[in-house]
């Protein structure tokens, strides 16, 4: 083969790589990947592997299968998970991450904080303030889909969650980025005394667990969230 004709082969392929995005995506991490996602692969992946969480199984999934399936919502997704440590927070994060992206946490377009290891000092909550919502900016800019986890959200200085507060709203779009594709997923200790409270009273009163409902847990963590300045469900 002549090494011009090679050269205009290897350009043709090359080109035809970079300007058909599913080729690219064959080879590569996509943002725009797994625009839809298998509500049915989500639930087996909950009913196998996240056990006695009968409530959080049921909001995650219509939640997120919902949200993934419209084209156009209105607002970005935002969960906030509560409970005690080792209830599975983090566990459930890393199936919703793994669900719509492919690698999951490791992803580029998956982010993890943890407030006590990236936001550490009280006296820099300026800086972070900053650098959070340029990374929240920067990265929804090239991603719309782009999936942001707080852990410790009980950790967290009040000010930075002001800060995150706003890309959580209704706004089309704010400084020419739109947010509304985006999830947040939040995960805190705060109130996991009084969700552990109400199972110990179904419990007591000789109910199955699986008997509680979300509007139980719903009264309960509103008052926890009415004491608590942390919590983000306000
Ligand atoms: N409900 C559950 N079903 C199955 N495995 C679980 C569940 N909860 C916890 N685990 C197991 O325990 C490990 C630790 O749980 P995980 O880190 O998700 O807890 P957490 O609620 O995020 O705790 P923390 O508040 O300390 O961050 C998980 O990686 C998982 O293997």
């Amino acid at each position: 083969v002549e090494p011009i004709s090679l050269g205009l082969a290897l350009a043709g392929v090359l080109t035809g790589y970079i300007s058909y995005p599913r080729l690219y995506c064959l080879f590569a991490e996509c943002c725009s990947q797994k625009q839809s996602l298998s509500r049915d692969a989500l639930q087996k992946d909950l009913d196998s592997k996240l056990f006695g969480q009968h409530l959080a199984k049921k909001v995650i999934l219509n939640a997120v299968s919902g949200f993934i399936s419209n084209p156009k919502p209105k607002k970005p997704l935002t969960l906030s998970l509560h409970g005690w440590t080792g209830t599975g927070k983090n566990f459930v994060s890393k199936i919703i991450a793994e669900n719509i992206y492919e690698g999951g946490l490791n992803s580029d377009y998956v982010h993890l904080f943890v407030a006590t290891l990236h936001f550490p000092h009280v006296s820099n909550i300026t800086l972070y303030k900053d650098q959070l919502q340029s990374w929240i900016r920067g990265n929804v800019s090239a991603c719309a889909r782009s999936i942001f986890i707080f852990d410790e959200m009980d950790k967290m200085h009040a000010g930075l969650i002001d800060a995150i507060k706003p890309y959580l709203d209704y706004y089309d779009n704010l400084d020419g980025v739109s947010y509304q594709k985006a999830i947040f997923v939040f995960l805190s200790n705060a109130g996991a005394e009084r969700i552990t409270d109400v199972a110990l009273d179904f419990w007591r009163s000789g109910k199955q667990r699986e008997e509680i409902k979300l509007r139980d847990m719903e009264h309960a963590l509103s008052v926890s969230a009415f004491n608590n300045k942390n919590m983000v469900l306000q």
